[in-house]
């Protein structure tokens, strides 16, 4: 047991225990990740994809404008833990409030190459005045790998439908909430559409209930393979109803037309990656968060891919009147490059397309 209030211990996967300083007390345990964004910590720690996740900042200060729940995604905070290399009082205070572990003092880069050689692994944190290197590495031996998570939708979806701008002109979204940011919401209602939130595990029945012009699959965390019912709604609609999908959306949609996905060594996390759109050549800067990829598109045809890596970031069918991007572009945080991909869904739903874009 530790003598100093402060102390804190991250045990990674192999083993290895690394001392840091506690900014926020308790045990805790997850999939170590890490995010390149210099900006937006208060989006991506209120984000429900980081559900599960033990969450590095490759940035080294973090909390240097305060924190405002105005720019909060969700009403509470998603990594299971939080790590960089100094966080400020205001986010430390904040997440002890919310009961989420946090550390800082330790060597983020060494870590983050780390994570960046080896791939996301498991981490176990012991952290505060109970301290001890033997908890952290009983968190590590109790920490499941991220598709263990089987149920994972049931901890960040809402349980009951929520209709937002029920008086809206625009065409009617059914959001499937796989744990949506609430910027997704913000960004359809703007354009006027009337968006039915609905549980990640709605029915066909549901769906019938508020007979939308679009099936939108949100963002969301773990492996897309374990959100089976939103993969029956995409079968079931296909051909019938457009289709739309963000990050998790498009691995769903994916899955459920005939392709496949798979989990990435380390993923991408940030707020500068970049895109090429294979139709038009243009590249844009884009916000990620995911650990898992697309591998097999089925019938869609990719249409955009990273530049980095040449992942699928976007996938299209003219035919099928399907959209689906791999990246945020919602952009909270982010570069606002795409937030023209809501006004092409609403498009496929016959909304007219405004001259220049809502920006968020
Ligand atoms: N932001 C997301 O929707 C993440 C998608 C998925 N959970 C992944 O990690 O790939």
């Amino acid at each position: 047991m530790s003598e100093n209030s402060e102390t804190a211990y991250l045990a990674i996967e192999g083993g290895r225990v690394v001392e840091a300083r506690s900014r926020a007390p308790g045990r805790t345990r997850g999939e170590l990740v890490f995010t390149t964004a210099y900006t937006g910590y208060e989006e991506s720690l209120t984000d429900p994809s980081y559900e599960e996740q033990v969450l590095t900042f490759s940035y080294p200060l973090i909390g240097n404008y305060g924190v405002r729940e105005e720019r909060f995604e969700s009403d509470r905070v998603h990594p299971r833990g939080v790590v960089a290399r100094e966080l400020t009082d205001d986010v430390a205070e904040w997440l002890e409030s919310e009961g989420v572990p946090a550390v800082d003092h330790l060597d983020t880069r060494d870590l983050v190459t780390g994570i960046r050689d080896e791939g996301a692994m498991k981490c176990g944190i012991s952290a505060g005045p109970d301290a001890s290197e033997e908890a952290a590495l009983e968190e590590l031996e109790n920490c499941i790998g991220m598709s263990d998570h089987t149920d994972i939708g049931s901890q960040v979806s809402i349980a009951e439908r929520t209709t937002y701008n029920a008086d809206g002109d625009g065409p009617r979204v059914a959001l499937v909430d796989c744990g949506a940011k609430g910027s997704i919401v913000d960004s359809l209602v703007e354009r006027d559409a009337v968006v039915d939130v609905l549980p990640y595990d709605a029915t066909i029945a549901d769906v019938e209930h508020v007979d939308p012009d679009v099936l939108f699959v949100s963002n969301g965390p773990g492996d897309p393979e374990n959100f089976t019912a939103a993969e029956a709604l995409v079968e079931e609609y296909v051909g019938e109803l457009p289709l739309a999908g963000i990050c998790l959306g498009q691995q769903v949609v994916a899955n459920a037309l005939g392709g496949g996905t798979e989990k990435m060594a380390f993923g991408h996390r940030g707020v500068n990656q970049p895109v090429r759109d294979l139709r038009s050549g243009r590249v844009v800067m884009t916000t990620q968060n995911h650990g898992y990829t697309v591998a097999d598109p089925g019938p869609l045809e990719v249409t955009q891919v990273n530049v980095n890596d040449d992942t699928p970031e976007g996938l299209e069918s003219d035919e099928l009147e399907v959209i689906t991007r791999q990246y945020h572009p919602e952009a909270n945080p982010g570069p606002h490059d795409s937030l023209d991909f809501f006004d092409d869904v609403l498009a496929l739903a016959g909304h007219e397309k405004p001259e220049t874009t809502p920006s968020a």
